[in-house]
């Protein structure tokens, strides 16, 4: 094993390597929101199933734009017109019915005055003269790929798949997750704590960030700074496909996470990486488990969190892109030299820049919380001048869409 910290890109890729997949299940549609596709989604009919109004107006014969028309009948939405269209006549059309057979205009209803049956133009009729007609397949054809395999399965994509005629769709079991924070120090959310103990928040912090990536998660912890009570925790994880450790993972006497992983039988694939904060991530594996263990200090929790635990997660569900996706933003004020190791500053973006927030210690819950993106800021990188455009991760919703 390497101790010199390994730089980001190669530790995220040993940790997606490490992801095994897990088994696709078919599912009700309605569970599959959140959730990535283990095969490809091809359309089970044509959508539109046939040429279809955009408008309300109405039907006409094609090249027949001049009128006067008589209207013969109507084409509404779920109720088509039998008949056939012939130059002289006209069908009253909504948005969304069937163009009727001989039809090949619609006219919009604001271009007309009508007086019982007697329809004459009185704007512009349309140019091209199809324009108001959505064409048969104009959206997908039966058949067709309409998503890729390791799509996540978001309210459009939802939307997508029963247009094209699904109620089920094929995804991937979410990974079991197992939680185990760890520390002498820390008492329960809620109960009294003295000052030489701390309210135990990552937990639950990292239950949230991974809500809706994981499947079951249980909760080990907090778990006291000793061996057996670390043993008897893992052995609680047998089920899970992930365990993730927060706090004990750097160098001090009380740092009993790797002992006791090496203990539980799992083998270390790499310690630190060279980021900060997170410099302290260790990742093992025993089996076929994969076990990320975090630093404990919150901000460094949340931050190799972001950076490897929900990307493995989302890897060993097929996704295609599982790495969180980054953005670029102007700086709203400079920025000091990079330090030894890529930073992870919390910022506040606007939409359009970015405020570095000035409190970098990785212990300060406040400063994160009012963050809703990390700024990058490359090791040895030059001091940054207001106006420079920085890579941002967007942290809200995990930072994935
Ligand atoms: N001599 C060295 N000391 C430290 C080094 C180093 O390289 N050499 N690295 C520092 C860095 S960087 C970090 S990050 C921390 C990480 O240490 P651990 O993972 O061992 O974390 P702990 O010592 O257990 O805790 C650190 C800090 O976080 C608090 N904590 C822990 N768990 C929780 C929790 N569940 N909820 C809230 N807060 C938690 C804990 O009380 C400590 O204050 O090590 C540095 N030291
Ligand atoms: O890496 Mo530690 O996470 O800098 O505080």
């Amino acid at each position: 094993m390497s101790r010199a910290p390994l730089p980001l890109e190669e530790a995220q890729a040993r940790v997606l390597a490490l992801a095994g997949l897990t088994q696709a299940q078919e599912t009700p549609i309605g569970a599959a929101l959140g959730r990535y596709l283990a095969e490809p989604l091809l359309a089970r009919r044509t959508q539109p199933a046939a040429d279809l109004s955009a408008m309300d107006g109405y039907a006409l014969a094609p090249g027949d734009l001049a009128g006067p028309w008589e209207i013969v009948g109507e084409s509404a939405a779920g109720h088509p017109f039998a008949g056939v269209v012939h130059p002289g006549q006209a069908v009253r059309i909504s948005t969304g019915a069937l163009v009727p057979e001989g039809a090949g205009v619609v006219l919009c209803q604001e271009d007309t005055a009508r007086e019982g049956n007697h329809l004459t133009l009185t704007g512009t009729p349309p140019k091209p003269e199809g324009r108001h007609i959505r064409r048969k397949g104009l959206d997908f054809r039966d058949g067709d790929m309409v998503l890729p395999a390791g799509t996540r399965i978001g309210a459009a994509q939802l939307a997508l798949a029963i247009a094209a005629g699904h109620g089920g769709l094929c995804v991937r079991r979410r990974p079991r997750l197992a939680i185990l924070d760890s520390g002498d120090e820390l008492i329960a959310p809620g109960l009294p704590c003295p000052p030489d103990r701390l309210p135990a928040s990552n937990g639950a912090m990292l239950g949230a960030m991974a809500a809706g990536l994981a499947g079951d998660i249980l909760r080990l912890g907090p778990v006291a700074d000793d061996l057996d009570a670390l043993d008897a925790a893992l052995a609680r994880a047998s089920d899970a496909d992930v365990i993730v450790t927060s706090g004990g993972a750097s160098v001090g006497d009380h740092d009993l996470i790797q002992p006791a992983l090496l203990r539980w039988g799992a083998q270390v694939d790499f310690w630190k990486v060279a980021i900060r904060p997170g410099k302290p991530l260790l990742v093992a594996t025993r089996g076929s488990q994969v076990v990320i263990g975090l630093p404990g200090n919150p901000v460094s929790s949340f931050v190799t969190a972001h950076l490897f635990l929900l990307p493995l997660l989302r890897a060993m569900q097929g996704a295609g892109d599982p790495l969180p996706r980054t953005a670029v933003a102007q700086l709203t004020e400079p920025l000091g030299p990079g330090a030894d190791r890529r930073e992870f500053i919390r910022g506040w973006w606007d939409g359009r820049d970015v405020m570095p927030r000035p409190m970098r210690d990785s212990s300060a819950l406040a400063a994160m919380a009012a963050s809703n993106c990390l700024i990058e800021h490359d090791a040895y990188a030059p001091a940054k001048a207001a106006g420079e455009m920085m890579r941002i991760h967007l942290i809200e919703n995990g930072g994935n869409a």
